[in-house]
């Protein structure tokens, strides 16, 4: 049994706009899944209802074996984490430490635990040197891990990141990339929001890309990102080793700047003596 499985799930706002359609796709434990798509290509609205924060209007969702549409949000963010788009719709105390000790306190741990999950999440995000400060003295993509942090304290199974990389420095986007890989070693499941094209290249094994509410490809990054006319349909921009290794007609070299390096050399090397005739 998969820990996540989407079936054939469509979901239509109160207004009646319809913001999913037909949806599926499974994760499974130690996965690291990256959703990429247009603004309005339909994301936040799919991974919101994988942990429950809505129910489809049609398909099911199953989460380590619940139909999320049999349990209350609560009951299904046990298992799921989902740190939303945007901190602020997340964050209300004071404190570094209190936002992330919140829910941790609603789960009635003991205070031992408390801190040594505390300290995990901060070391790992960056915070541990922040814990005492308010969240709002930082700039919003510093209140991200902030955000993200209190979700890995949560000790949720499957986490979402939605759009983590806005807005990030250097600096932010390798912590970024430290703690997924971290995550997925501990063998927690993670689910990635990004537009960050060359962030996706170098993080994820798998990606789904959505595009008009629904899910148009659904494999291996080095693969996915060589759909050349499913890149162009879903307005997306490969990363530029794909680009480069188009360009020169090298075919597909996967996401290795080194390979295609080598080929560039390969070919200048083989095409030189022909040159000189
Ligand atoms: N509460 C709502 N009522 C009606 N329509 C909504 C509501 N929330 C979102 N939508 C619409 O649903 C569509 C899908 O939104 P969603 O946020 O899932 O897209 P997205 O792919 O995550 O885009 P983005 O990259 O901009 O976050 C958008 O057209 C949006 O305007």
């Amino acid at each position: 049994m998969s820990l996540v499985e989407v079936k054939n799930v469509s979901f239509t706002y109160p207004n009646g706009f319809v913001a999913v359609d037909g949806v599926s796709f499974k994760l499974e434990k130690g996965e690291n899944i990256a959703i990429v798509g247009q603004n309005g290509a339909g994301k936040t609205t799919t991974v919101k209802m994988l942990n429950g924060l809505t129910k489809p209007t049609s398909g099911d969702i199953i989460v380590d074996g619940k139909n999320t549409k049999e349990y209350t949000t609560a009951q299904i963010a046990r298992t799921v984490g989902y740190v939303f788009q945007n901190p602020d719709d997340q964050i209300f105390n004071n404190t570094v430490y209190k936002e992330i000790e919140y829910g941790l306190k609603r789960m009635k741990l003991p205070k031992e635990e408390r801190e040594r999950r505390i300290m995990d999440a901060a070391v790992l995000t960056g915070m541990d040197k922040f814990l005492d400060q308010n969240p709002y003295d930082f700039p919003l993509s510093v209140r991200k891990f902030v955000t993200i942090a209190s979700v890995i304290a949560s000790g949720c199974e499957v986490l979402i990141f939605d759009e983590p990389t806005a807005g990030q420095d250097l600096d932010g986007l390798e912590r970024l990339s430290r703690l997924i890989r971290e995550l997925t070693a501990r063998g927690k499941a993670l689910i990635t929001i990004t537009h960050d094209m060359e962030f996706v290249a170098e993080n994820f094994e798998r990606l789904i890309i959505m595009c008009n509410k629904k899910i148009v490809a659904d494999g291996r990054t080095d693969e996915v990102f060589y759909y050349k006319d499913i890149m162009e349909e879903a307005k997306l921009k490969q990363p530029c080793v794909v680009e480069v290794s188009d360009r020169i007609g090298a075919g597909k070299l996967g996401l290795d700047l080194e390979a295609v390096a080598r080929f560039i050399k390969e070919n200048r090397r083989n095409a030189a003596p022909s040159a000189q005739n």
